[in-house]
């Protein structure tokens, strides 16, 4: 396999939190089952501490910054609050999603057509983190050109709407945009990953696609770890990540 057909999986661990905090328990701990996604062969793994702390909890991003064996993409809303965090954590990926106090998730990408100032601004500052700045956008050519714009050197295409697609011919519909985001992204010189809602049953034509970076799963990951564990769970995405992409 060549490098231009490797593809990465980031293991987002989020709902391992989620169910620690339906009932307030110390488990499951988010950061055990990061260390097993790393073991069973995760290329990083990805939080997203919300603004409700619905999940992810402060405690947990500060425990994985020290114990990763290998790399953080840390997920935040455009907030001062958030921006601070950062500062503190300096993360070597952060992503940069929208986020509204009442959705059940991420429902749309980030809207930095609309707002390029504030977006460009808040690069501009994460980037003297260090930390490689991605903004989470909709596979829209509008916001894909913005994302250049604003000096983000990487993207993630919210990949939704395809989990979410009613039809095969909704899906082949959503998969054209999503082939067709990675092209322009390729094409404008960003690095272009994608994620959301993506599950064993739908993640091979996304990861087949040409270029493509590397693909940030969780809520199905977590839910296949119930019946064969977290590490299993890795295991099986992360093969029929490589072999789509081999073929792709
Ligand atoms: C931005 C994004 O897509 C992820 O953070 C992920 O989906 C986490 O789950 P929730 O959207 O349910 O917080
Ligand atoms: N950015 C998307 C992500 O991290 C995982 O989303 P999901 O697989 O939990 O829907």
């Amino acid at each position: 396999m060549t490098e231009a057909n490797r593809v990465l999986l980031g293991v987002n661990i989020d709902h391992v939190a989620t169910l620690r905090q339906a009932r307030g328990t110390r488990y499951p701990d988010p950061v055990k089952a990061a260390l097993d996604a790393e073991e069973a062969g995760a290329d990083g793994i990805t939080v997203h501490l919300r603004e409700d702390r619905r999940h992810i909890q402060e405690r947990d991003v500060r425990l994985l910054k020290e114990v990763l064996q290998t790399r953080m993409n840390f997920e935040m809303g455009v907030t001062e609050e958030m921006m601070v965090f950062a500062e503190e954590i300096r993360p070597e990926h952060l992503c940069l999603v929208p986020e509204t106090r009442q959705e059940l998730t991420t429902e749309g990408g980030l809207d930095v057509a609309g707002q390029e100032a504030r977006i460009r601004a808040a690069v501009e500052r994460l980037a003297k983190l260090g930390s490689e700045v991605s903004l989470f956008i909709d596979a829209d050519p509008r916001q894909i050109e913005a994302s250049h714009r604003v000096g983000a050197p990487a993207i993630e295409l919210h990949t939704g709407r395809y989990a979410d697609a009613h039809t095969p011919e909704e899906a082949a519909r959503e998969l054209q945009r999503i082939q067709e985001g990675v092209a322009l992204g390729l094409k404008l010189g960003l690095i272009v990953n994608a994620g959301h809602g993506l599950h064993y049953h739908n993640v091979e034509p996304v990861a087949a696609i040409p270029g493509i970076n590397e693909l940030n799963i969780g809520h199905a990951l977590v839910a296949h770890a119930l019946f064969v564990g977290f590490k299993q769970a890795v295991v099986e995405m992360k093969q029929l990540i490589v072999s789509a992409a081999a073929k792709g």
